[in-house]
């Protein structure tokens, strides 16, 4: 089977970005990164796409007259690519319905939450807030309401004790880079797609494929450090 032209949407770093390309890499995995598509021309992201020889375009919503022309740019250009997929990460912008339509079933989002949770931005500093045990991260197919699609696959991470911000982003953002290149294969394949608005995942050979396919356990060897200190907090 042919791999899959996906298409990256970035607005800094490029983390996931890298992640995906990485993935890529393997001539056997499913997707090929054709093309990064940034909003902002200083995002760090395209450096690196164009380091690891993948095409780079920059499409600025002030360059443009309204959000629809915005949109209109987006599309063409994910038309130009040849995209089969397009993987947001870490983009900041709303994409609008049109566009979102257009896509559907075959756009995706990295979210830094458990979704339905913590929904927008700041998601660290909320699940910090709201005194969460579990936070995580969320790949889940684009609709026009913004981190509301179907869920594709999910990475749990331990809040441990004296978590700040950072500290929480960056235990979620290294399963974050797992979740991505895992669930972006899982949609290539055509072992996750969108039908009537849920995300229908093929059959795996058992439960254990199933389970580890789209629910994935943090590391283990950090997960019995957290358990230990989980252990030494609970009375
Ligand atoms: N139509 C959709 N667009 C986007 C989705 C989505 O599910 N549907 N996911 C987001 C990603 N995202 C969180 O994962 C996110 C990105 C940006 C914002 C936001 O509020 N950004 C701007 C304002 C929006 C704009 O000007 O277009 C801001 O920083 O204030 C919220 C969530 C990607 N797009
Ligand atoms: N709402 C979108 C959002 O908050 N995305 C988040 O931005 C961070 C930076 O991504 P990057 O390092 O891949 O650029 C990542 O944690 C990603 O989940």
């Amino acid at each position: 089977m042919s791999r899959k032209r996906t298409v990256v949407l970035i607005s800094g770093r490029g983390s996931n970005m890298t992640a995906l390309i990485a993935a890529a890499s393997d001539p056997t995995y499913p997707a090929e990164i054709v093309g990064v598509i940034s909003d902002r021309a200083n995002a760090a992201g395209l450096g690196i796409a164009q380091s690891r020889g993948v095409a780079t375009k920059v499409i600025q919503r002030a360059d443009h007259p309204s959000k629809d022309a915005y949109d209109a740019a987006i599309d063409a250009a994910l038309t130009g690519f040849g995209a089969d997929i397009v993987a947001l990460a870490g983009y900041m912008r709303i994409l609008g319905r049109g566009l979102v339509e257009k896509w559907q079933g075959r756009m995706i989002n990295i979210h830094p939450a458990l979704l339905p949770a913590f929904k927008g931005l700041d998601t660290h500093a909320r699940a910090i807030r709201a005194g969460v045990r579990i936070h995580g991260c969320s790949v889940h197919f684009v609709t026009p309401e913004m981190d509301d699609g179907p869920i594709i696959a999910q990475a749990a991470v331990p809040v441990m004790v004296g978590d700040n911000e950072d500290t929480l982003a960056a235990r979620v953002l290294k399963a974050e880079h797992r979740l991505y290149p895992l669930a972006l294969g899982l949609v290539a394949e055509g072992k996750a797609r969108m039908e009537k608005g849920h995300t229908v995942l093929a059959h795996f050979a058992d439960d254990a494929d199933n389970a580890s396919s789209v629910v994935m356990a943090p590391d283990p060897l950090r997960e019995e450090r957290d358990l230990e200190q989980l252990a030494r907090i609970t009375p």
